[in-house]
């Protein structure tokens, strides 16, 4: 990415609509929205304005015209926000008009972000909440992302760096005195409380788990024997024909899966294959797949028959307390008397039961007590798990001080990659390709 090109995109989405944003950034911005618009409003202020071709004069369309000169915009950069009439010809005919202006491309996806990020006004973690807070489903991960993104894990990482910066003077210090053993012994020593308190709260920080889940949703997975209703179960849920319900034994072979917001909480449901002995190659590999799913699961469902003698859940799944819940009970001539939650996916009978069964697990897995997590996505595991082991390996280490304190610094290069204020090229393709055009 080469910061001296100027670059567009549709920010508002692809398609047919009333209003289209274009955002504009980079060091033609103001010669662009000039050419087109005749001149440049007041910072920040909206303009209504006729936007004509440059090169023909033909009137393109009569939007708003947002102008931010550097460095008071999202990017750092000169940026200008278009609000056009969001017809398809009409924003690709203001896009191609702006695009023959000299050093004018289209922006690549994350391009703004990235901008932002190089020039200071996002730290990295504060990008992923943006992020987040796009893809975001329910009202539970936009209110994380957006917490996210106002720096909650920006201020964790600036406090933990300022400890580790302390511990390190300490260690250092007791370097420089090393010929005067109590002062260099003391000094080592309060380089490793400071550490161990450190250690500590990362520990908690990495115990906590509510914040991926939250990011991933809360993942539900109904197994059980085959023709127990597992996929109507999950039509019913879903309130769509997703799955394909069929009297046949072995319908499902694939996992089909739903993304449903309970009250807020973001959930992912799937529906498996039957689960018995046998079945041929097609049906075995369903049946795999059925029990890693399974495995990987927040919560698992054991769905039965009512109707039908039933096996228990296989022992791998028994291992994962499932959720027992008896189907078909329009069908059975008693309530069965077991601990099951009784339901009919076919008539409704007992899914509300059951749906107020899976808000509360999926808020006991989803909503953390007490601070809200640091953590949010894998990325943040790492780094945080890295430092506490170099921060371990600190504590443990009575040979040379030497050694000792390199494990500081290597502690500290974790946390700082939290914000990427250090040492971030590598992971900055990764974040970033996670964004669509224009933002
Ligand atoms: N009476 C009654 N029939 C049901 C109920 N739920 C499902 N069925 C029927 O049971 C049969 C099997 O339903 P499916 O949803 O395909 O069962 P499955 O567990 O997904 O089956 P496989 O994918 O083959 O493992 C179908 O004929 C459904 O109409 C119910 O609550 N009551
Ligand atoms: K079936
Ligand atoms: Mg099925």
């Amino acid at each position: 990415m080469k910061t001296t090109d100027t670059i567009i995109a549709l920010a508002s989405g692809q398609g047919r609509s009333a209003i289209a944003l274009l955002r504009i950034s980079g060091p033609a911005t103001g010669d662009v929205v000039t050419a087109l618009s005749g001149g440049l409003p007041e910072p920040r202020y909206a303009a209504l304005r006729r936007l004509t071709d440059p090169a023909t004069g033909s009137l393109l369309d009569r939007g708003l015209v947002l102008w931010f000169p550097a460095p008071a915009s999202f990017t750092g950069e000169d940026m200008a926000e278009l609000q056009i009439h969001g017809g398809r010809a009409v924003t690709a005919n203001v896009v191609n008009a702006s695009l023959t202006w000299p050093g004018v491309r289209l922006a690549e996806p994350g391009e703004f972000a990235s901008r932002a990020f190089e020039n200071g006004k996002l730290d990295l973690s504060a990008v992923e909440g943006l992020a987040d807070l796009i893809n975001a489903e329910t009202a539970a991960q936009a209110k994380q992302a957006l917490t996210q993104a106002e720096g909650s894990l920006r201020t964790h990482a600036s406090d933990w760096r300022m400890r580790l910066l302390r511990a390190q003077a300490l260690a250092e210090a007791s370097i420089d005195f090393s010929d005067e053993d109590d002062v260099a012994g003391d000094a080592m020593a309060q380089a490793k409380g400071e550490a161990a308190a450190l250690l500590e709260e990362l520990t908690g920080e990495l115990q906590k788990r509510s914040g991926e889940r939250l990011r991933d949703g809360f993942r539900i997975v109904i197994a059980g024997p085959p023709n127990a209703g597992k996929s109507s179960l999950l039509n019913a849920i879903a309130a769509r024909d997703v799955a394909i319900v069929s009297a046949e034994a072995g319908t499902t072979r694939d996992l089909v899966e739903v993304h449903l917001d309970l009250d807020g909480l973001p959930v992912i449901l799937t529906d498996t294959a039957g689960l018995r002995e046998g079945g041929g190659e097609i049906e075995s590999e369903g049946m795999r797949r059925a029990r890693s799913r399974a495995a990987e699961a927040d919560l698992v469902i054991w769905l039965i028959d009512a109707t039908d003698p039933q096996p228990d859940p296989p022992s791998d799944l028994e291992a994962l307390s499932p959720l027992p819940v008896l189907n078909k009970i329009d069908q059975a001539d008693g309530p069965g008397g077991s601990d099951a939650i009784a339901i009919s996916a076919k008539s409704g009978t007992g899914l509300e039961r059951l749906l107020d069964v899976l808000k509360d697990r999926a808020g006991e897995g989803l909503e953390a007590a007490g601070e809200p997590p640091a953590i949010t996505r894998a990325r943040h595991r790492t780094e945080i798990e890295a430092a506490a082991s170099a921060l371990g390996r600190f504590i443990e280490e009575d040979s040379a001080a030497e050694l000792a304190a390199e494990e500081l610094r290597v502690a500290g290069r974790h946390i700082g990659r939290l914000t990427g204020y250090i040492d971030v090229e590598e992971i900055l393709g990764a974040i970033f390709g996670e964004f669509c055009i224009g933002k």
